[in-house]
């Protein structure tokens, strides 16, 4: 089938005003940027709803990219017909005998938003319905539960039909919400915590603390490859490198075994917290669940938050491994997560960390360390990488 449309559905029924006006402004810059290699098609909006028009490319290549933009509640692939009765009845005839596998029942919707239109909805509904009826022996009406819905849009701009309804990822288009500074390491969590921030509207940077030579520059190369996976849902992906060696160094050098890590993610905080503020962004998100590991107590995270005073949002606390790794594997980052390069934390493992970490004894063992001078030079030796998505790239049918 030669689709000329795919019409985009986004219904956030309470959105009203302003916030629309973003929302569709946001969910068009998404839709554009994923369809940036697809030189002929034009989106176009149009009283809440979006149209992406063909010119030729192909509908399937064009959905595929469609459900990785959030904000999109459904899609169809669309015909755009002559408005006359006669064209409808047939164009959606053989829009329907096309459907794989054959449906056993269906069911015609119009909608005229067109009131000037003169046949109204319900007779379409009829004399469309009655067409397929008459032309297809097998099949049946059903209301109720059909298998498929023969949309009829009569609009002003055009007639539109479509038989199939593809879910799209839901959630709030990238860019609604504000800007999130995630912490990524080389795990499984952190990428997950990072899509579902992404899901619920915000731009996303992301911070990685590098402690070369202890790390490998393998291992930072897994972390770009794991951020260029978010970016097939969010566009450009900010990724600060801090160097962390220094830091991680003296922390062991100086500190009690037992309080290395607690003391190393207090630095962690510390630290983004700077570069959230240089960068704009209203919150950090890390990919921590509730008492998965020591350091995932609530007195851990307690004391680790303790330094900061920007919200941590942690999105996986809740959730178990189980999970998480199953949206991982939807969002294509397990295989790349589980490469064993080894990670800042897991080259600074104590024996016994401690698991419920107090906060004045942390603060009593930094006052060994220059906390602000450690602090400024990790920030100052930050670099800065965009990590964009490759337009040309396949992906996969993940959902
Ligand atoms: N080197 C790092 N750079 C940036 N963030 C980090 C780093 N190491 C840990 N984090 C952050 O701290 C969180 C908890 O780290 P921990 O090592 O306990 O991880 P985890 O539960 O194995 O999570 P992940 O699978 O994301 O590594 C991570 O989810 C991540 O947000």
């Amino acid at each position: 089938m030669n689709y000329d449309v795919i019409l985009i559905r986004y219904g956030e029924l309470a959105l009203k005003g302003r916030n629309r006006d973003q929302f569709e402004e946001a969910l068009a810059r998404s839709v554009k940027s994923v369809l940036r290699s697809f030189f002929k098609v034009k989106v176009r909006r149009n009283y809440g709803r979006m149209y992406v028009e063909l010119h030729g490319e192909d509908a399937y290549e064009v959905m595929d990219r469609l459900k990785r933009v959030f904000g999109i509640s459904s899609f169809s692939p669309t015909i755009q017909v002559d408005a006359d009765i006669e064209s409808i009845k047939e164009r959606a005839l053989e829009l329907i005998r096309q459907l794989d596998p054959e449906p056993r029942t269906f069911r015609v919707v119009t909608r005229r938003a067109d009131k000037r239109y003169p046949i109204p909805s319900m007779e379409v509904n009829r004399i469309v319905g009655t067409h397929i009826l008459r032309a297809l022996p097998k099949i049946k009406v059903d209301v109720h539960e059909p298998e498929t819905i023969v949309n009829i849009e009569i609009r002003t701009e055009g007639t539109y039909i479509s038989c199939e309804t593809i879910a799209g990822p839901g959630g709030l288009p990238v860019g609604v919400s504000g800007k999130v500074l995630l912490l990524l390491s080389g795990g499984i969590d952190s990428p997950v915590a990072g899509w579902m921030m992404l899901k619920r509207g915000v731009t996303l940077e992301a911070i990685h603390f590098h402690s070369y030579p202890f790390t490998s520059e393998r291992a930072l190369q897994k972390v770009r490859d794991l951020a260029h996976k978010l970016t097939k849902w969010g566009g450009t992906v900010k990724l600060h490198v801090v160097p962390f060696t220094e830091i991680q160094t003296q922390i062991r050098e100086k500190c009690p075994e037992d309080y290395l890590i607690t003391i190393m993610r207090r630095f962690m905080m510390r630290v983004s917290e700077r570069v959230a503020a240089n960068t704009g962004a209203k919150a950090l998100a890390s990919g921590e669940s509730l008492g998965q590991v020591a350091s995932q107590t609530l007195e851990s995270m307690d004391t680790i938050n303790k330094v900061i005073s920007i919200p941590m949002l942690r999105p996986l606390v809740a959730m178990d491994k189980i999970e998480i790794t199953d949206i991982s594997r939807k969002i294509d980052t397990y295989e790349l997560s589980i490469l064993p390069y080894e990670d800042c934390c897991t080259v600074f493992t104590p024996k016994n960390p401690v698991t419920r970490p107090k906060a004045y004894l942390a603060a009593r063992f930094e006052e060994a360390l220059d906390v602000e001078a450690l602090v400024n030079a990790a920030v100052e030796g930050t670099v800065i990488e965009e990590i964009t998505s490759k337009t040309n790239e396949a992906v996969n049918d993940l959902f």
